[in-house]
């Protein structure tokens, strides 16, 4: 198993959420993480990568308890992010970018920083090599030396998708990537995150898009109002009651079928 939410609440105040949720990710799934506005899936990935801990439960990676660790600690671990605003260096070359992803995995210390050491000279060429790698999976190598802001907006979500590959992720949480993107950028967001899994990175996936949910994902959970509604195939999770009516009942204009 890579990752399991052991009967996860998270309470803000008076508001409740998440409430006991559970559910277990396996090696090199793509697992969707779905639900209407609120339902709690941003909340889901703060915990899983501890920018909150949860009020009560746990979350094992690769069967350790992770529930607590340090945000930075957990990247080491191998989960890595993507947000649903996107969070680039604007100034910065998409190379850059995609370099600062992989420092947190560098092994120079303070006095190499420093003095610029044979080293760190040999690392910097490897984290050279290593973004141009991901800028080429992700169809930006072309754009190495364009600043971020200059990019399209489809290029940029791609961008920070090659940045959070960066630090070598066993587990990739991806928040609404398909945000914002037309349906040609959506089409090749979907051959992409198909790559990023043949390369054996598991893939945890929020997306409101769900034509490209249903396509995408091997297994799916729903949550609604931070209750875990149904778990299943996206075939299951179509023709699920519960899970129309949770959305057909708030009259979103979502088809799930
Ligand atoms: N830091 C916070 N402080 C207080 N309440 C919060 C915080 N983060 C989330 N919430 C509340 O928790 C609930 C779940 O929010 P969350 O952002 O996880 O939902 P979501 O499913 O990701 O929604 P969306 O699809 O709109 O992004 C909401 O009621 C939200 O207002």
């Amino acid at each position: 198993m890579v990752l399991e939410i052991r009967n996860v609440s998270k309470n803000f105040g008076g508001i409740h959420a998440l409430k006991d949720v559970s559910f277990k990710i396996q090696e090199g799934e793509i697992y969707g993480l779905i639900g209407p506005n609120g339902a709690g899936k941003t909340t889901m990935f703060n915990l899983i990568t501890n920018i909150f801990e949860p009020t009560s439960g746990q979350i094992l990676f690769h069967d350790t308890n992770i529930t607590g660790l340090k945000s930075h600690k957990i990247t080491e671990q191998g989960i890595c992010r993507t947000y649903q605003n996107i969070r680039l260096f604007s100034q910065m070359s998409a190379l850059k970018n995609v370099m600062v992803g992989g420092h947190c995995r560098s092994s120079s210390g303070v006095f190499s920083s420093v003095f610029r050491t044979k080293k760190q000279k040999s690392e910097e060429r490897g984290l050279t090599q290593k973004a141009e790698e991901l800028l080429d999976l992700v169809g930006l190598l072309e754009h190495k030396d364009t600043l971020a802001e200059n990019l399209a907006y489809g290029q940029q979500r791609r961008l920070e998708i090659a940045r959070a590959l960066a630090s070598n992720p066993k587990l990739l949480l991806l928040d609404e990537p398909a945000a914002g993107m037309n349906e040609n950028e959506t089409d090749s967001l979907y051959d992409l995150i198909k790559l990023i899994q043949s390369k054996g990175v598991t893939v945890l996936i929020i997306e409101h898009d769900m034509p490209l949910v249903m396509k995408l994902c091997d297994r799916i959970t729903v949550l609604n109002f931070g209750e875990k509604l149904a778990e299943g195939t996206p075939y299951e999770i179509q023709n699920n009651e519960s899970v129309i009516e949770a959305y057909l009942g708030r009259e979103e204009d979502v088809e799930i079928a």
